[in-house]
C-alpha cells in the first residue's frame, strides 16, 4: 500500500473487555482515505463503525495495526503530540451538534481556535461559515437556527482548524430528510470545492449515496465496498450482507 492517503488504516484490531467478556470491535481492518474523497461507513448496529472512527481519529487506542494521518503514524506520537494532532488535523462532528447556546454561530465556530489559544481571525470564521452556506447567520444563536443549520455550524467549527480529515458520526441522524439533504450537500461541496477528506458513519442509504464510496462493516470486518451507487442499490447490497452474515 502507498501512503499518499490522508488516512490509512492497516490491519487494525480493537477489542473491548477481557477474558470471556472480550468483544472484538475491529477484527483487522485495512482501508485508505485519499485527499478529497468522501467515504460512507455503513453496517449493522454493533458492527464497529463508531469504533473505526474513534480509532482512526486517535480518540481510542488500538490493540494492533497501524493508523496514519497525513503520513504520521499515531503510534509513534506521545500523548501530547497525539492531542495536538487531533486538535489541529482532525475535525469531528456527531449526531448531536453540541453547540454552546450562549455563543453565536461565529463564536461557536471560533471555539476550537480559542481553546488552542489561537486568536480567531474574523475572516477565517466567516469563511468557514460560508463554506457551509451560513455566512449571513454568523450572529445568530443556536436557538435561532434549525437543526440542519446548527449541524452546519458544527461542521464549520470542525473546519476552522483546516483539518486533514473530517470524521462525521451519523451527522444527519437527528435531522429530517430536508435538513439532511442540506447538510449532505454542504459536506459534498467541501469535498468537491475544497478537496476536504470526509469519512461519515451513517445508517441511511440516502445519506451514504452522497459519498463517493461506501465501506460496509460486519462484525468488525470490512465485507463490501460500493462505489457510484444510488440509495436503492446501497440498501439492496446492505440487505444481502445482512442475510449472508
Ligand atoms: N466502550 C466499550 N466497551 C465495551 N464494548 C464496546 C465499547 N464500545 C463498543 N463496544 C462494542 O464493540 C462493538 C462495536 O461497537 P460500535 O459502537 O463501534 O458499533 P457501531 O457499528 O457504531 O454500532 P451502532 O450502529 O449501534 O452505533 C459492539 O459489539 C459494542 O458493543
Amino acid at each position: 500500500m502507498t501512503s499518499t492517503a490522508t488516512v490509512r488504516l492497516h490491519a487494525v484490531r480493537k477489542t473491548y473487555g477481557t477474558g470471556a467478556n472480550t468483544v472484538t470491535a475491529l477484527g483487522g481492518v485495512s482501508a485508505e482515505f485519499t485527499r478529497g474523497s468522501f467515504t460512507a461507513v455503513m453496517g449493522a448496529s454493533g458492527s464497529g463503525k463508531s469504533t473505526l472512527l474513534q480509532c482512526a481519529a486517535g480518540l481510542d487506542a488500538v490493540d494492533s495495526g497501524q493508523i496514519t494521518i497525513d503520513g504520521t503514524d499515531l503510534a509513534g506520537l506521545s500523548e501530547h503530540a497525539r492531542t495536538l494532532l487531533r486538535r489541529d488535523r482532525i475535525g469531528f462532528v456527531f449526531q448531536a451538534y453540541n453547540l454552546v447556546g450562549a455563543l453565536t454561530a461565529a463564536q461557536n465556530t471560533a471555539l476550537p481556535l480559542r481553546l488552542a489559544r489561537r486568536a480567531p481571525q474574523a475572516a477565517a470564521v466567516v469563511q468557514a461559515l460560508a463554506e457551509v452556506g451560513l455566512a449571513e447567520r454568523a450572529g445568530h444563536y443556536p436557538a435561532q437556527l434549525s437543526g440542519g443549520e446548527q449541524q452546519r455550524v458544527a461542521i464549520a467549527r470542525a473546519l476552522i482548524t483546516r483539518p486533514a480529515v473530517l470524521f462525521a458520526d451519523e451527522p444527519t441522524g437527528a435531522l429530517d430528510s430536508t435538513s439532511s439533504a442540506v447538510v449532505l450537500a454542504a459536506l459534498r461541496r467541501l469535498v468537491d470545492a475544497h478537496l476536504q477528506t470526509v469519512v461519515m458513519v451513517t445508517h441511511d442509504p440516502v445519506a451514504a449515496a452522497a459519498a463517493d464510496r461506501v465501506l460496509v462493516l460486519a462484525d468488525g470486518r470490512l465485507v463490501d465496498e460500493i462505489t457510484g451507487a444510488d440509495p436503492a442499490r446501497i440498501a439492496a447490497r446492505l440487505a444481502r450482507g445482512a442475510v449472508a452474515a
